[in-house]
């Protein structure tokens, strides 16, 4: 019998959450996005929907206590194997005992660190992995440090100028203090270490749930192009074209970025895989390639520069080139499940504060082609299943430029 009252929905509850819960089959994926749809609401209904309005207003101070944890390295400071008291902790980390006491005491609420006797921090799961995983710590620290200035402002960013589509004139260029004059990159560029947690924050968020690159490399028939050239645009380290390049070895691959070190032209080396520095606003230097793959390119820029992306491929084109978008795609509001649509909108409103640009519906990229030029044939997009990526396809159907 199914649970009918709350006595015996909670011991229910209680007892399926002391099994792992692991989802490995389809039909346990999908049931794991249904009872995570169901979260929300079984939280509406049980707190009532004026106390839920209530606390998410109060939702900053989560990520208050999470930044503060970063903000002062806190997750460092805590032995691995051990416990440590408040005031040994503050003076190591710098932070007055009695806040660090009351901050940390407010992350443990969010299920991270606990309190093995009274006074005394320790290390649980979760909060072991802002050791352990330099991705996670790193995505905590952009997302909490710097386009958060961007959030508490976002709001004047809009009344001041709106309708930008101008990278400066964001939430984040009031909150460092130089309203319309500087950029996220601008600002990240100034800090090394930002640039390098900039970079493994992106690599977390490019390969995490539902923007797995095996759906890039599964949902195309890379296969019909034998030994054929494709050319990675904005490629970072290449760690997309490496995967399509260990599935279908015989293909020649060339990643483009506007900056290519020497560290990124090792992690994902291979003999099939050239790298390239190049502009993507500048017409493009590969000529006659087959496919012209832009992976999360689009989403930075707003639709005029990204027409003249599209544009400055255009003189490299062959007819039958492919140009392959793998980027976000914005759900019909309400139509999937909750958790995959929240995630799309988080990313959606992300992009809009950090620097005025946007995830798109299928729609919008139809219309991107077109008006980029009518040459381009649009064939259609499609998500792989379980991705929250879109792979759109269109093909020049122009002659080829001389
Ligand atoms: C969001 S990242 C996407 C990286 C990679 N394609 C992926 O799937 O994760 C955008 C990439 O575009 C590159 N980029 C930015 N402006 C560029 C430009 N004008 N020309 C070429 N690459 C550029 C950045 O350096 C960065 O590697």
């Amino acid at each position: 019998m199914p649970p009918t009252t709350l006595v015996e929905l909670a011991a229910s509850l209680r007892e399926a959450l002391d099994s792992p819960l692991v989802a490995e089959s389809k039909a346990e994926q999908e049931a794991r996005l249904d009872i995570l749809d169901m979260i929300p609401v079984l939280n509406r209904k049980l707190v009532g929907e004026a106390q839920t309005i209530r606390d998410m207003a109060w939702e900053w101070l989560n990520v208050l206590s999470l930044k503060t944890v970063i903000h002062w390295d806190i997750a460092k400071q805590v032995p691995l194997d051990g416990k440590i008291s408040y005031s040994e902790l503050s003076a190591k980390c710098g932070l007055e005992a009695s806040a660090l006491r009351r901050l940390l005491r407010h992350a443990m609420t969010n299920g991270m660190f606990y309190e093995p006797t009274k006074d005394h921090v320790a290390h649980n799961s979760m909060s072991q992995i802002l050791v352990e995983d330099p991705k996670t710590a790193a995505w905590v620290d952009l997302q909490t440090e710097t386009i958060l200035l961007g959030g508490a402002n976002q709001c004047e960013a809009l009344d001041r100028w709106p309708g930008s589509e101008s990278k400066r004139e964001t939430g984040v260029s009031i909150g460092f203090h130089h309203p319309g004059e500087t950029s996220l990159y601008e600002e990240i560029k100034k800090k090394p270490e930002k640039i390098q947690k900039f970079g493994l924050a992106m690599e977390l968020f490019s390969s995490g749930e539902g923007y797995e690159v095996s759906s890039l490399v599964e949902g195309y028939d890379w296969g019909k192009l034998g030994g054929g050239t494709v050319v990675d645009v904005g490629g970072a380290n290449g760690f997309a074209s490496s995967a399509i390049s260990d599935a279908y070895p015989s293909l020649k691959l060339v990643v483009q970025d506007i900056d290519v070190t020497e560290d990124m032209k090792t992690e994902h080396k291979r003999s099939n895989i050239e790298f390239m520095k190049y502009d993507f606003f500048t017409p493009q230097i590969v000529k006659d390639a087959d496919v012209y793959i832009y992976r999360w390119i689009f989403h930075n820029w707003q639709d005029e520069q990204s027409i003249q992306i599209l544009r400055a491929a255009i003189p490299a084109l062959k007819p039958g080139a492919k140009i392959l978008i793998n980027d976000g795609c914005l759900p019909t509001p309400g139509t999937g499940y909750w958790y995959e649509e929240k995630a799309s909108r988080n990313v959606d409103i992300c992009m809009m504060v950090a620097m005025n640009a946007k995830e798109r519906e299928e729609g919008d990229w139809e219309a991107l082609f077109e008006k980029a030029d009518p040459r381009f044939k649009y064939l259609g997009a499609k998500r792989p299943t379980g991705s929250r990526m879109m792979i759109i396809e269109a093909e020049w159907e122009g002659a080829k430029e001389t």
